[in-house]
Formats: structure tokens, C-alpha cells, sequence
């Protein structure tokens, strides 16, 4: 089966239409005030009301409290949560309280980075790996920095899993081939400037994921 894939960050009308025309199977909606793609729950409600129902909505979040998650949900109409830098517990519990699907964002950088992903065996039903940001950044995702895939070599995977991570139009066909992911997901490698997506970069990208 072809890979599919999942364009995240996206804050305008045009571009989430683009990934809808150009075949994407997720988009992603960020819910993270420090970081350039934030929405507004307005914002998010007007571009969820162009998804179609073919295309999953999955809403972002870092360590997200009940109450953002409830909002942004409603706001959203998310039918999936990616959530970065939060525990395996507090995966579990928002999994057991929203009963959404959930994703739980694995930071990359080491093999023992890696290992780490065996945690969420029971807490999530998809495993994020990516890129893991330095100490410090403002974000702990959506800033095109890649992993070295070979890490991924012989691991077992706990649980179905997505790529990210510095992916773009030019690597990704090579990124499927070599790691055999079934979902990418990218964000700054459709943008020309951080959260400035684009659409024409957003077709290319697809087209390439379509062609791999
Ligand atoms: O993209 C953000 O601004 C963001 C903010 C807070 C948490 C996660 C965020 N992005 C996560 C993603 O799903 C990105 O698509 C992923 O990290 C890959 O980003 P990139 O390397 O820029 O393609």
C-alpha cells in the first residue's frame, strides 16, 4: 500500500485546501501559543469546516491540560491527538478520557531515544518519531530537523508508527524507501518561512509521497 501522509501547521484556508486537493490522509492543527502555526479556536473551527470526512483532523498539543484539549477538540472537531513531550501515563489518561485516537510524539535523537518508544505500548494507538530539538528550543517539534533513520533498523515497532522530521519534497520519497514508513508528516518543509505554509510545496511534497 502507498505511504500516506499528514501536513501539519497548517493556518490558512488556501494551504489546507491544498493538502486536501494534493491527497493528504491527515492534517494537523497546533495547539501551542509559543509556536508559529498556533490557532485560535475561531481559526481552528473554520478550517476544520473544510476537511472533508476522508481527511482526519488531528489536533497538536505539548503536554496539554483537560480543558485545552476539550476546547480545542470541540474547536477542531479532532479525531485525533498528537501530543508532545507528555508522559506515558498522561497519555493514557487523556486516550481513557477523550476516547480519541491518540499519538504520542517519540523525540529522536540516540537509539536509546528510540527505546524509549516501547513506553507507550498500551497508553497510545501511534507512535510520532521525531526529531528530537535541542535543549532550550522553543518548540519540541515543527523545526526541520531530521533523525538518522538508520536508527530505525531492526527496531520492533510497540506500536503502528508515523516518520517526521525534517522531512521536505526532495527527501521524502528517499525516507519511505529507506525507513518503509506508512505516514510522513512534515511542516517545515512545506513552508518558506516558519509558519508560512505553501501550497505549491505542499503539492510537490504529496506527489513525491504518492510517487515513492
Ligand atoms: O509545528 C509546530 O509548531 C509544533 C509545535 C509544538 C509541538 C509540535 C509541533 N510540530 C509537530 C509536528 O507534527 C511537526 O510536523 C513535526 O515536528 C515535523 O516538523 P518538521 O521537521 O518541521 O517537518
Amino acid at each position: 500500500m502507498p505511504a500516506t501522509a499528514k501536513i501539519c501547521g497548517l493556518s490558512t484556508p488556501e494551504t489546507l485546501d491544498a493538502a486536501v486537493a494534493g491527497g493528504a490522509s491527515h492534517v494537523g492543527l497546533v495547539f501551542f501559543p509559543p509556536s508559529p502555526r498556533d490557532l485560535s479556536f475561531d481559526r481552528a473551527a473554520g478550517l476544520a469546516g473544510r476537511v472533508p470526512s476522508h481527511v482526519a483532523r488531528v489536533g497538536v498539543f505539548v503536554d496539554p491540560d483537560d480543558a485545552l484539549l476539550d476546547q480545542a477538540a470541540a474547536a477542531g472537531r479532532l479525531q485525533a491527538l498528537q501530543l508532545h513531550s507528555t508522559s506515558p501515563d498522561r497519555v493514557a489518561a487523556i486516550r481513557a478520557r477523550t476516547r480519541l485516537e491518540t499519538w504520542a510524539a517519540v523525540p529522536i535523537r540516540t537509539r536509546t531515544d528510540l527505546d524509549g518508544a516501547r513506553a507507550f505500548a498500551g497508553a497510545a494507538d501511534r507512535l510520532l518519531y521525531d526529531a528530537k530539538t535541542p535543549p532550550g528550543s522553543a518548540l519540541p517539534g515543527g523545526m526541520g530537523l531530521r533523525f538518522d533513520w538508520a536508527l530505525l533498523d531492526g527496531f520492533r515497532h510497540p506500536l503502528p508508527w508515523a516518520l517526521s522530521g525534517g522531512l521536505d519534497p526532495a527527501n521524502v520519497a528517499e525516507a519511505i524507501r529507506r525507513t518503509g514508513a506508512k505516514l510522513v508528516d512534515v511542516s517545515s518543509g512545506v513552508e518558506t518561512a516558519p509558519g508560512i505554509k505553501d501550497a505549491w510545496k505542499i503539492a510537490t511534497f504529496l506527489k513525491a509521497v504518492r510517487a515513492a
